[in-house]
């Protein structure tokens, strides 16, 4: 958690205003608008089916709001296509692990690096000395990233032989190879065991140290309650809370939307 964030959110880096999200006839999202300041770690949590993936889905470009924007950096990102929304510095990682299992933990960071990378086709394939120099640098600093998220132990080893948690910091690793200044995370806690957790939110303190502001999807409230600065409860693709964790886990309605889908999300 950062320390040095207000409450006021006078600052945000994000924001949705009134989005809806609809799939034929089924309402996914209703009407949420929630913002984060630059330097918050916020949470987006909510009971399953809630909507929280299909609003990273549209905040990060894959899918059209049915209605309502999404502001970054004081810029409209409707239209806009992942990849240009992630070249404006707004990265996301997947709830499905995306990294590439036959290639080795630092060629997922080169490849990672490689998309910043300005060489042309001829460039690249006569290893001109700029080229060269480019290599040495990615390589330098996909070794960093590796150091910083805790895997630099297992970078020659292949991804797909990295446990599931260990995939999961890969991925966090990859997003940071793209310079984010506000990295969406999709349940990076999923498939980890107690001590792998522990250690994510340690780094999760370090990448807000980074100036990197961070929203997450997570469904590991012991995690949710311990990082964020604050927490935006959806339920059934309406807002229903939104406010500091000690307020969030008082909130009746809250406690009924997770009761009401039973104890194993809580
Ligand atoms: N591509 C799609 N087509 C049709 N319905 C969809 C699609 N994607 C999501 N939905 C529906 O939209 C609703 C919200 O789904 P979403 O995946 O955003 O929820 P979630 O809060 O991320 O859930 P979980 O915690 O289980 O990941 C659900 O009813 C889901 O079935």
């Amino acid at each position: 958690m950062n320390a040095h964030v207000t409450a006021t959110q006078s600052d945000p880096i994000l924001t949705v205003s009134n989005l809806a999200v609809h799939f034929g006839g089924l309402v996914a999202i209703s009407d949420a608008s929630f913002s984060v300041a630059k330097g918050e770690v916020v949470s987006l949590i909510g009971p399953n089916g809630a909507g929280k993936t299909t609003a990273f889905n549209v905040i990060s470009g894959f899918l059209p709001a049915t209605h309502g924007e999404v502001i970054y950096n004081g810029r409209r990102m409707g239209g806009l296509k992942p990849h240009e929304i992630a070249d404006a510095g707004l990265v996301r990682t997947f709830q499905k692990t995306s990294v590439f299992g036959n290639n080795t933990v630092l060629d997922n960071l080169m490849i990672g690096l490689h998309r910043r990378g300005s060489g042309s086709v001829w460039e690249t394939l006569l290893l001109s000395p700029r080229i060269r120099r480019q290599e040495e640098e990615f390589r330098d600093e996909a070794l960093q990233l590796l150091e910083f998220v805790g895997l630099a132990h297992r970078s020659a080893e292949l991804a797909g032989s990295l446990a599931y948690g260990e995939q999961r910091l890969l991925e966090v690793a990859v997003a940071l190879a793209a310079d984010p200044t506000l990295l969406l995370l999709d349940e990076p806690a999923c498939g980890m065991n107690p001590t792998e957790a522990m250690a994510f939110r340690r780094l999760l303190a370090e990448i807000g140290k980074r100036d990197i502001t961070v929203l997450l999807v997570e469904h590991n409230m012991r995690m949710v309650m311990g990082v964020s600065d604050r927490v935006v409860v959806l339920n059934h693709g309406r807002i229903i809370a939104n406010g500091p964790p000690a307020e969030i886990q008082q909130n009746p309605q809250v406690i009924q939307a997770y009761l009401g889908h039973g104890p194993k999300h809580a």
